[in-house]
């Protein structure tokens, strides 16, 4: 269930952090999630960002002290680009609301992505997301709910993830999850966090995205108990534009990758054999046809000047 609306939470209005004071000007609201509402805003200092709010509730809290922790990890790790920029209550109204500020991704959800710029980026985004991935992993997390609305993809081929809400430490249990990214669903393993579980869905993903027809009709021929990784395995064996990558899946599904470095590694060196990037190619096929129809014309032209 979507979060309600926000009294005082309109375009145009400034939000001022009680604590630190940091102030962000709502532009427009950019989707509702079950623990908040997302905004996109202007920081004080012009740059664009996204800002979840949403009634005090102990899921959005958890959601502020895992962004904060690994926030904390990143940097003991050097790595300096974080995702959240802030954390602070809003009083407005009478009411303490409490919301935390994000880089604001400009992408579409990876599903989306692959449609529109081919079935071949599945290897370079497949790659970006297996790194971000990994990088959270070497935090002492896992992302949990691995769906398509939670990877963004932008322009350029980066990929984010959003909707931290299901992340958790890994040792602990999975706390939110979605029916067939979820291994247990398949009885392929428990809802333990470990790494395998984020390939698991990651498998399972590109499955739903390359072929939903079949994903949906082996999900409906099964009973509950008698649904098997094995069962994924056969169908990414059929699945022509996921052929390279099927040892890639196989263990995956399996559970046989140790780290995701190692599922990253793999990924990298199945992309190597993997046709030529689409993207790149479409549109040096487009130059060479742009070019090749000027030469044309000029020869016309030359034609029917010397005649
Ligand atoms: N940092 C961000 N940049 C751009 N869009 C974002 C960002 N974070 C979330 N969104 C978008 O805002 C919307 C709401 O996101 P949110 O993460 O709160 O919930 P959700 O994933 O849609 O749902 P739920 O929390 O119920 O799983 C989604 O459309 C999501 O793509």
């Amino acid at each position: 269930m979507a979060a309600p609306d926000l009294p005082g939470f309109t375009p145009g209005t400034v939000v001022t952090g009680a604590s630190q004071g940091g102030q962000y000007k709502i532009q427009s609201l950019i989707g509702r999630g079950a623990n908040g509402n997302v905004y996109l805003v202007r920081t004080a200092n012009g740059q664009q960002a996204a800002l979840k709010a949403g009634p005090e509730k102990p899921e959005l809290k958890a959601e502020v002290e895992m962004l904060v922790e690994l926030k904390k990890r990143e940097l003991e790790n050097g790595i300096r680009r974080s995702f959240l920029l802030d954390a602070d209550r809003f009083v407005t109204n009478g009411r303490s609301i409490p919301f935390y500020v994000m880089k604001f991704v400009r992408g579409i959800p990876i599903d989306a992505y692959i449609r529109k710029y081919g079935y071949r980026q599945v290897g370079p985004a497949g790659l970006e997301l297996l790194d971000k991935l990994s990088g959270l992993h070497r935090a002492g997390f896992i992302f949990g709910d691995l769906k398509p609305c939670h990877v963004l993809v932008e322009e350029s081929g980066e990929v984010e993830l959003v909707d931290y809400g299901g992340a958790s430490p890994v040792g602990s249990s999975v706390k939110q999850y979605s029916g067939w990214y979820d291994r247990k669903y398949w009885n392929a393993g428990s809802r333990t966090a470990d790494p395998g579980y984020d390939l698991f869905a990651f498998a399972v993903l590109c499955l739903h995205v390359f072929d939903e027809r079949s994903l949906r009709r082996l999900d409906a021929s099964l009973l509950p108990q008698t649904r098997s990784a094995e069962d994924l395995v056969q169908l990414a064996g059929k699945i022509p534009a996921l052929q390279t990558f099927e040892p890639w899946f196989k263990r995956a599904l399996y559970g046989g990758f140790t780290t995701s470095k190692e599922a990253y590694m793999q990924w990298q060196a199945l992309c190597r054999r993997y046709p030529a990037d689409r993207r790149k190619g479409a549109s040096k096929l487009l130059i060479a046809a742009f070019c090749s129809s000027l030469l044309l014309l000029g020869a016309v032209l030359y034609a029917a000047f010397s005649l």
